[in-house]
């Protein structure tokens, strides 16, 4: 990039930086900028202090109000654990609402302060959706534990929720378990590899869309940027479209941004694992208390996403030429046609996956690019919000720090704690890219970084994602 072309897009977003970090709802306080080094610990010097640090040997008044509850819940068919596990800390739930209403609960606690409750309640704890139990795991100790040494065991997503059930659709990569995740996760994988991800193609795709975005910039003429998230969309949708359907845009065409809004509309909205998420009830409730036309929104962007994902299918399908293939499209045909694993291919399972991968890869690589850009305009001292990560189920009954987890059990992997974890790093919230570095310039405690999350069942999209960033 040309030094003036940097300077005017600096000049143009640092303009606008304040306004963004409003719209951000974000505290900018200081302007330090003091490098710190950040440690690594050794195992034994790791030491999480919580107000009420619980152990299954040491148990709360809150776990022991809860052992009748848990009696019932036993003789309801929740499995039990090792005999040496324990019930977990956490909010005491009412009988059939669960924690919906209780304190720390998830009507009470909008939105749930994860690091709070972690803090409060430890590493691992649980709330109650009604009849439905969730687990809470946080700290790095216990997310390595969970998600490298146990990872078969919490390999699955929840399978469960009515939302997911209800619309008709495979399952695709993101939400299917078993064969078909296995089989659909590879054919991915291969085809990102494919299709260039670490290679010049991709690489040429991306700069492609890095020189549109520097055209974009010198367009305000030094007026400040309007929409940089909006911006950092284009890019990321035009980078994963031009992977799964060989094509991009313009930025400015109306198709590239009627398909961002259209995902907007559908990932804007309670999460899954939520109330509305689980009880759908609630959410034409809420909806219709708010005289809100959120969900009629929500079904014309699903409608209009099938629509032209569907057209793309139909378009590929009619040009398909097994001696050229030509995207993850193509890819996915090539392997329909000689059904190289038994799974049930067809138009419904392509779409599924193709939906995921817009779904995970947009907003959070654009999220990314976004704060990347704010950061370095201007180093805050600001919380950044890292993508959230995505649902896991315990897949038998098992134990996690020795606490019992039966099986179906829905659990929640707090990432960010890991990353602001101040027994890993020094200032933990501190904007500090230092102290990733050594002195050689060399990246260190990698293994404390995970924002892709880590094992089997980890982002697939990882290799694309940095590709974007960097
Ligand atoms: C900065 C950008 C990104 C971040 C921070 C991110 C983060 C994550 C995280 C935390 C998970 C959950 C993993 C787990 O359950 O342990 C995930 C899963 C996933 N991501 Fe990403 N991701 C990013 C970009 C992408 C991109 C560009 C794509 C697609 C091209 C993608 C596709 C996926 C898919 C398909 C899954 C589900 C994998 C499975 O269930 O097997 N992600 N991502």
């Amino acid at each position: 990039m040309m030094k003036h072309q940097q300077t005017a897009i600096k000049v143009a977003i640092k303009r606008n930086f304040y306004e963004e970090m409003k719209r951000n709802n974000t505290a900018c306080e200081s302007e330090n900028d003091s490098v710190e080094k950040s440690v690594k610990p050794k195992d034994d010097e790791i030491k999480i202090t919580h107000e009420n640090d619980i152990t299954p040997t040491d148990r709360t008044e809150s776990t022991s109000k809860r052992d009748n509850y848990y009696e019932e819940m036993k003789r309801n068919n929740t499995a039990v654990g090792s005999e040496k596990s324990s019930t977990l800390p956490g909010p005491t739930p009412w009988p059939l609402f669960g924690n919906l209403f209780t304190k720390d609960g998830f009507l009470i606690n909008i939105p749930i302060d994860n690091l709070a409750l972690f803090k409060k309640y430890g590493p691992v704890f649980t709330r109650f959706l009604g009849q439905h139990q969730i687990v809470y795991v946080s700290g790095y100790k216990t997310i390595i534990q969970l998600l490298k040494k146990q990872g078969n065991d919490f390999v699955d997503r929840p399978n469960w929720i009515p939302v997911l059930q209800k619309n008709n659709r495979s399952k695709g990569l993101v939400w299917s378990n078993g064969d078909n995740w296995k089989t659909l996760r590879r054919l991915t994988l291969h085809a990102l590899r494919d299709f260039g991800v670490g290679k010049t193609s991709v690489e040429e795709k991306i700069l492609e869309e890095v020189k549109c975005l520097i055209k974009e910039f010198e367009k305000t003429n030094g007026e400040p940027v309007r929409n940089i998230k909006r911006m950092m969309l284009q890019v990321s949708c035009n980078v994963i479209h031009n992977i799964v359907f060989g094509h991009r845009y313009s930025h400015d065409d109306l198709k590239l941004n009627k398909l961002i809004d259209a995902f907007e509309d559908i990932f804007t909205g309670p999460p899954l694992v939520s109330p509305q998420g689980v009880f759908p009830i609630l959410l034409i409730v809420t909806n219709l208390l708010r005289k809100s036309s959120k969900m009629k929104k929500r079904i014309k962007a699903g409608g209009y996403i099938q629509q032209y994902v569907t057209s793309e299918i139909d378009e590929h399908k009619t040009n398909f030429d097994e001696n050229c293939i030509r995207d993850f499209v193509d890819v996915y045909i090539q392997n329909e046609r000689e059904q190289c694993q038994q799974i049930e291919y067809g138009k419904k399972q392509l779409l599924s996956l193709i939906v995921d991968l817009f779904g995970a890869g947009t907003d959070t690589t654009a999220t990314t690019l976004h704060w990347a850009l704010l950061y370095m305009i201007q180093y805050p001292d600001v919380q950044l919000k890292s993508p959230g990560t995505l649902p896991r189920m315990a897949v038998q009954d098992t134990t996690i720090n020795g606490y019992r987890v039966p099986k179906g059990a829905i659990v929640m992997i707090n990432l960010e704690s890991v990353h602001y974890d101040d027994t890993v790093w020094v200032n933990a919230k501190e904007f500090n890219p230092d102290r990733f570095l050594n002195d050689d310039k060399e990246l260190i405690n990698k293994e404390y970084l995970m924002p892709f999350s880590i094992g089997n069942r980890n982002c697939v999209g990882e290799g694309m994602a940095k590709q974007n960033c960097f």
